[in-house]
Formats: C-alpha cells, sequence, structure tokens
C-alpha cells in the first residue's frame, strides 16, 4: 500500500527521535521536512514565536483548530502547565492518525485531545459535550478560508472571554485577509502582527495574535 507524506514523517519521528522527548519530535520533523519533503508544519521559526506567545499567556484551556501531523500540537502541550486542557481538531482522518501516534510518541498523549471532525460541528459542542467553559488560548491554523467564520463562531457560542488569544498562523502566506481585516476593524481586538518566514522556505508569512477585549 502506497504510504504518504505524513507516514513517511511519522516514520522518520519514530526512527530518529527519542521516544518521550518532545523537543526531539520536534526537531526531527523539522530536519525531514526541511531536508527530504516540505510539510505543512507550523516550523520552528514561527514555531518560536508560539512557544512565546503561550508563554505569555499561561493558559488553563487551549484550542487548535488544524491538527495536521500534530507537530504544533507537539509544540503546545508541552509548554502547558499541569492540569491545563488542550483540545486539537482536525478533520482529516489521515492526518489525525499520525497526530495521535506523534503526540503519543512525544509523551503527550495525556495532555491533548485529538477530535476528529469539522471545526464548524465541534465549536458549538465545545460547551456541552466537551465541558469547555471559556477558551484562553487559541491557535488558528487550517483551511485559510474557515478563519474568519470559526473565530465569528468562537465568538457567538461564548468560548471567547477578556484576555482570550487568538494566534492565527500564515495570515500571508497563503494569506487570510477576510480574518486580519475583521479582528484589525471590528472592534473586539487588540492585535499584534509577528514577521516570520513560512516555514522550511524563504517567502515571507506572519503570525496574528489578536486578544479578545471581552
Ligand atoms: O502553514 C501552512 C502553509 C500552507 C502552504 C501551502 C502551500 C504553499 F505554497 C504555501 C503555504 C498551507 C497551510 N494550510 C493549512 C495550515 N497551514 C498551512
Ligand atoms: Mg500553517
Amino acid at each position: 500500500m502506497s504510504e504518504t507524506k505524513e507516514q513517511r514523517v511519522l516514520q522518520f519521528v519514530l526512527q530518529n527521535a527519542i521516544r518521550g522527548d518532545p523537543k526531539s519530535v520536534i526537531d526531527n520533523i523539522d530536519k525531514y521536512c526541511s531536508q527530504r519533503e516540505w510539510a505543512m508544519n507550523v516550523g520552528d521559526q514561527k514555531g518560536l514565536i508560539l512557544d512565546n506567545v503561550l508563554k505569555e499567556s499561561n493558559p488553563n484551556t487551549v484550542l487548535e483548530l488544524g491538527t495536521y501531523c500534530g507537530y504544533s500540537t507537539v509544540r503546545i502541550a508541552r509548554l502547558l502547565k499541569p492540569g491545563a486542557r488542550f483540545l486539537t481538531v482536525e478533520f482529516n482522518p489521515a492526518f489525525a492518525a499520525v497526530a495521535k501516534q506523534i503526540i503519543e510518541f512525544a509523551g503527550l498523549k495525556d495532555k491533548v485531545q485529538v477530535i476528529e471532525g469539522n471545526t464548524q460541528d465541534i465549536i458549538p459542542q465545545l460547551k456541552k459535550k466537551y465541558e469547555v467553559d471559556k477558551l484562553d488560548f487559541v491557535f488558528v491554523d487550517h483551511w485559510k478560508d474557515k478563519y474568519l467564520p470559526d473565530t465569528q463562531l468562537l465568538e457567538k457560542c461564548g468560548l471567547l472571554a477578556k484576555g482570550s488569544v487568538v494566534l492565527a498562523d500564515n495570515v500571508i502566506t497563503p494569506g487570510a485577509p477576510e480574518f486580519l481585516k475583521y479582528v484589525r476593524t471590528c472592534g473586539r481586538y487588540d492585535c499584534t502582527n509577528y514577521p516570520s518566514f513560512l516555514e522550511y522556505m524563504d517567502e515571507r508569512d506572519a503570525l496574528e495574535k489578536a486578544v479578545f477585549r471581552g
């Protein structure tokens, strides 16, 4: 059966990283995807910005939209305090299967709940089915045309509170212009842009931090 790129990333991690060591998992995914096959992980340059914004937020409850292979999931979970809750949503079952194995290999299985499904279906279930009250930190890294509707859905479902951080990947490449215009002009967010580069490439990209005013 012909394997996928995501399965090759997983194999490289299983064969080269150290079980239970999140940083070695992160470094080996970056090594494979920079030297062998490009893949849409947030990467190490934007990953460092993600680390810093996350540390500043020191969140109790985190949501990630777009798990993919679990690279940013591992980056986030490794920095969470004991008892913090972390939910990540992936609609592609093959991606979710790889992510679960990478998260488990990193030793972070007990810190993360991988939810398979469409974000527009899962977000309205977070309060009742997943017992979430408010989200302190949301990492938005799925399809660019879902950034705005999903952010508005988070608001509508009462999941954002004063100080909730929404951090979005790829606001330059591929770009999320409607999302950027909304968070920067609707009056409900304080926005900061973090210029960087597209993972494993020289093209420009950026993260946008939008802090909900409540
Ligand atoms: O970080 C990313 C990069 C790209 C991407 C694809 C192709 C290019 F040419 C450039 C950039 C797509 C993404 N989709 C979902 C989540 N994250 C993504
Ligand atoms: Mg991305």
